[in-house]
């Protein structure tokens, strides 16, 4: 076993001998080859699953959130406000501030959806969670997150939720998603980190203060709903726009006259 893999890491991490040793015959399953015939097959169900959603916003926050605690009902809240303003609601599927989400849009009526992760010690998707998938690969799961929302919100969380935060900002800085809006619910928890960003990363250089841009901080739920709204109908405005400005554009080239 890969010493730098804990023993009890799924089997995903076994060589063809270890899994020819516990599975007799089928020792190529632990090939690099058929790895990536998993992977992609990952994502051929997760495209699979999520792609007549319609319009989604994904939520992230800590696994460790406690049922009834006032973040928790926060999580509720934001589900619910979502689904009340047409939105799927797509979270990680565990415990905590996914579950609260998925019970708050479960709640208003509106599409929860889980897309979750397997670890060695976690218990499956929450019970709140309507249409939901399990991942082995971290890297593919986070594709769902982003290729099927309008946005993001985020409550307060750990490194589970550092990294899907910044994982966000990063496609947004670089232009691989556009109009992405990110919202942070949770002034007292997240402030210090924009202000960190702000004073190290973008003081001395290693970030732009565009970037801070992309980042909205607040306490109100429905407003963070209208933030992610408000950025949604001006993006299908602007894809109406282009998509109008191609079609004048191939009427012309086709020698024809479109009326605008
Ligand atoms: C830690 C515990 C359970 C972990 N179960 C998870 N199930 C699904 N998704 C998870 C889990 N843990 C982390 N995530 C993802 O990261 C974010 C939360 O991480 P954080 O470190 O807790 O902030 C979350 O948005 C998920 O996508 C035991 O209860």
């Amino acid at each position: 076993m890969d010493a730098r893999f804990a023993p009890e890491e799924p089997p995903e991490f076994a060589s063809p001998s270890e899994v020819e040793e516990q599975h007799p015959g089928m020792g190529h399953l632990g090939t690099e080859a058929w790895r990536v015939l998993r992977i992609q097959t990952e994502f051929v169900d997760g495209f699979g699953m999520l792609a007549d959603l319609g319009r989604a916003v994904s939520v992230f926050g800590s696994a460790r959130t406690k049922p009834g605690s006032a973040e928790y009902r926060t999580g509720e809240r934001v589900g619910r406000a979502l689904a009340e303003a047409g939105y799927a609601v797509i979270t990680g599927g565990g415990p905590g501030a996914m579950e609260a989400a998925n019970k708050g849009a479960r709640d208003a009526g509106g599409q929860s959806v889980g897309v979750g992760i397997k670890l060695p010690f976690e218990s499956g998707l929450n019970p709140y969670v309507d249409r939901g998938i399990t991942f082995r690969y971290f890297f593919a799961r986070k594709t769902m997150f982003v290729k099927y929302a309008q946005g993001f919100i985020v409550l307060p969380g750990g490194i589970g939720t550092l990294d899907e935060l910044f994982e966000a900002l990063t496609l947004v800085q670089t232009g691989k998603v556009t109009h992405f809006p990110v919202v942070l619910i949770g002034r007292d928890y997240w402030t210090g980190l924009v202000d960190w960003v702000r004073d190290v990363v973008i003081a001395q250089g290693k970030a732009s203060p565009a970037d801070l841009d992309l980042i909205r901080i607040t306490d109100d739920v429905d407003e963070a709903v209208r933030i992610i709204r408000d950025a949604d109908l001006e993006c299908s405005k602007l894809e109406a726009e282009a998509r109008a400005d191609k079609a004048a554009a191939e009427g012309r080239a086709a020698g024809g006259s479109i009326a605008t």
